[in-house]
């Protein structure tokens, strides 16, 4: 069984990497994901200057998932830039930089300097962090993603990505597919960032169980399942010749099955790392080739995107 990935002049020996947020702040934690079976590396979204993010408690696991409100604790920018300076691309793990400036000119800041450097580090666009108190998630305003998306393709010409949010109507698949389909250079989308402001109670403490927002988080892991898998099937869809990431829920060879069944070319682990740490690769990797030769599959692409109807 042969499990590797090619896109965007990659070669990737897995589809699996963390997702953004999760063991990937300090360099100690990007090192774990690196030497771990995972097959790429991304950063945890970050900003010019440094953040300590949200009071805590932030983050809660619970027997569905995970809920958090981490408030974008960052390193900054520079400190992700010099681990992309000394990352060593020819041992074959691809690098990905999440950016998520609290402003536009903070992006587009970002990503000139970024583009300046001229790494082989790809920049994923997070359009969707829903934990900033009093920021409307720009992922959800479709006219001003437009108008930044121009911008940012202003100045950043190499090939880039975005974090999405989950999207829950049609018409908002539509007319955000439309958005996106204006850049050729924009060439994956990751879905899903976690679906926001959500409340977990704690029936015996008769409260909620993180601090910020009286308890409001984004949820994940088991929780967000069925919402990404339609994300990823509905933009493998209406995003011809871009490649989808599929992030959430992802526990096992299963959920990572259905991923690319529903078209993701490579795929995301962020709460079932969190709470595993980085043996859930190896483990999940093991899981979905046991899978696919159970099947009769060979590669990937005997399955990807191949999802079927009734
Ligand atoms: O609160 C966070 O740091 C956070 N949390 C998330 O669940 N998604 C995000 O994109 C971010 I930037």
């Amino acid at each position: 069984v042969d499990l590797s990935v090619s896109w965007l002049g990659l070669a990737m020996a897995n589809p699996l990497y963390n997702a953004s947020g999760v063991m990937c702040r300090s360099v100690a934690e990007l090192e774990q994901v690196r030497t771990s079976a995972a097959a790429a590396v991304i950063t945890k979204s970050c900003t010019p200057q440094p953040r300590t993010g949200n009071p805590e408690p932030r983050y809660c696991a619970t027997a569905l998932g995970s809920i958090n409100s981490m408030g974008l604790p960052n390193a900054g920018y520079p400190y992700y830039l010099d681990y992309a300076r000394s990352y060593p691309y020819a041992a074959g793990k691809p690098l990905f930089l999440s950016l998520s400036g609290m402003t536009l000119q903070e992006n587009l800041d970002m990503l000139s300097d970024l583009a300046a450097a001229q790494l082989p580090c790809l920049p994923e666009v997070n359009l969707s962090c829903p934990n900033l108190p009093g920021k409307p998630q720009l992922g959800y305003d479709f006219q001003a993603c437009h108008e930044a998306l121009t911008q940012m393709a202003r100045v950043y010409h190499g090939p880039f990505g975005v974090k999405l949010p989950p999207y829950f109507d049609p018409v908002h698949f539509a007319r955000m597919a439309a958005v996106l389909n204006a850049f050729p250079a924009l060439r994956f989308v990751t879905c899903i960032n976690s679906i926001g402001n959500g409340l977990v109670i704690d029936v015996d403490r008769e409260s909620v169980v993180i601090k910020p927002k009286d308890g409001l988080g984004g949820l994940g892991g088991s929780y967000v399942l069925p919402t990404a898998l339609a994300n990823v099937r509905e933009f493998y869809r209406l995003l011809p010749g871009k490649h989808v990431v599929g992030c959430g829920g992802i526990n096992s060879g299963r959920e990572a099955f259905m991923h690319i069944l529903a078209g993701a070319t490579a795929v995301q682990i962020g709460t079932c790392l969190y709470e595993e740490g980085e043996g859930a690769f190896a483990r999940i990797l093991d899981e979905l080739r046991a899978l696919m030769a159970h099947k009769g599959y060979q590669r990937l692409d005997d399955f990807r995107g191949k999802l079927k109807t009734l």
